[in-house]
């Protein structure tokens, strides 16, 4: 037979499709006894994306991450994992996961533990990475001890060097600092962002709204089994803004602040609404050529609303 032309023809086209999401799901929804925790939750994480999983306690992101990973059978919808369907064991290959509440073999080191989920994931991992991964979450010097004699803090970071040893592109962290103080969670952060210069994805379950704001791309905001939000931290936040108080505001100095973005004053307080995401707005000259118009500037300062506040804003159901 001759289908290798064709085969190949459709391998190439294969082969030129962005890659599928690393997380995907649809419709998610899972009963407790007559007590609803899901009620039919969708969203993705692509790629290389760090995606923020917030909401109040019992809103059903543990539900929701345990039924991503096959921990937890839904009721109803769907789940792909990195390209496959989530009941496929093939799918949790490049998967790591760090539970909410974690435990780990108390008889064993640290070095062991790892060692062992290296096995259990079927890949091979040299001794030399496996100690990198132990170094990168700050137990290097604390690879031959019994994780028995390990502080909270230090067993969370164990589970990090867990999910991160088996070369995931999909690592999934429920509340991956509760246990830390916070230099812990800087470098839990730093380790954030270094997995996606990678182009590792990572779903992020946290309480620490700064933490999340520092790190994630996207946010889904859950509450009461449902999505209530979700977006980018631009979309979720608004523009940014500069906040102003001057006096001796002349008509050609009022012009100049109109063109550095929309304007709204009252009384001595002005607000400039930045133009795309503010990065690139060249304050200093602004102000020098208000300064140059007359205008005695009393105070410059830059705003957003911030992820907490917007949080809040979206639990009271207020619009954005
Ligand atoms: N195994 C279970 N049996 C019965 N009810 C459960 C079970 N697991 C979760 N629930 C219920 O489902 C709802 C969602 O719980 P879930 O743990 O998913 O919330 P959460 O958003 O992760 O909360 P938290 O922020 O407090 O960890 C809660 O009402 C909880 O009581």
């Amino acid at each position: 037979m001759s289908a290798g032309p064709d085969l190949a023809a459709a391998r190439g086209l294969l082969a030129s499709l962005p890659p599928s999401p690393a997380v995907w799901c649809s419709d998610l929804r899972k009963r407790y006894g007559r007590r609803t925790a899901v009620d039919g939750v969708s969203f993705t994480v692509g790629r290389g994306e760090v995606v923020g999983l917030l909401g109040p306690n019992g809103a059903g992101k543990t539900s929701v991450i345990k039924m991503l990973l096959g921990l937890v059978r839904p009721d109803a919808g769907e789940v792909h994992l990195l390209g496959r369907p989530g009941r496929d064991p093939r799918a949790r290959e490049r998967v790591g996961y760090l539970p909410e509440l974690f435990r780990y073999q108390p008889w064993l080191t640290a070095a062991e533990v790892l060692a062992l989920h290296v096995r259990l994931s079927g890949t091979a991992v040299p001794g030399a990475e496996q100690r990198d991964r132990l170094a990168l979450v700050g137990l290097a010097d604390r690879a031959g001890d019994r994780v028995g004699g390990f502080s909270k803090g230090m067993q969370q970071r164990l589970g990090l060097a867990v999910a991160l040893v088996a070369r995931p592109e999909l690592v999934v962290l429920d509340e991956p600092t509760s246990a830390l103080d916070p230099l812990g969670r800087a470098d839990v952060r730093d380790v954030v962002l270094a997995l996606r210069e990678e182009g590792v994805a990572v779903l992020l379950n946290s309480h620490l709204i700064g933490e999340v704001e520092r790190v994630c791309d996207r946010v889904v905001v859950l509450d009461r089994g449902r999505v209530a939000a979700a977006g980018t931290l631009g979309e979720l936040l608004g523009r940014r803004e500069l906040r102003l108080r001057l006096t001796g505001v002349g008509a050609d100095a009022e012009a100049r602040l109109a063109a550095a973005g929309r304007l709204t004053h009252g009384g001595e307080a002005w607000t400039v609404e930045l133009p795309g995401d503010g990065e690139d707005a060249d304050v200093p000259g602004l102000v020098a050529d208000l300064v140059g118009l007359g205008v005695r500037v009393h105070a410059v300062e830059p705003g957003r609303i911030t992820l907490e506040e917007r949080l809040l804003g979206i639990l009271r159901g207020d619009r954005p």
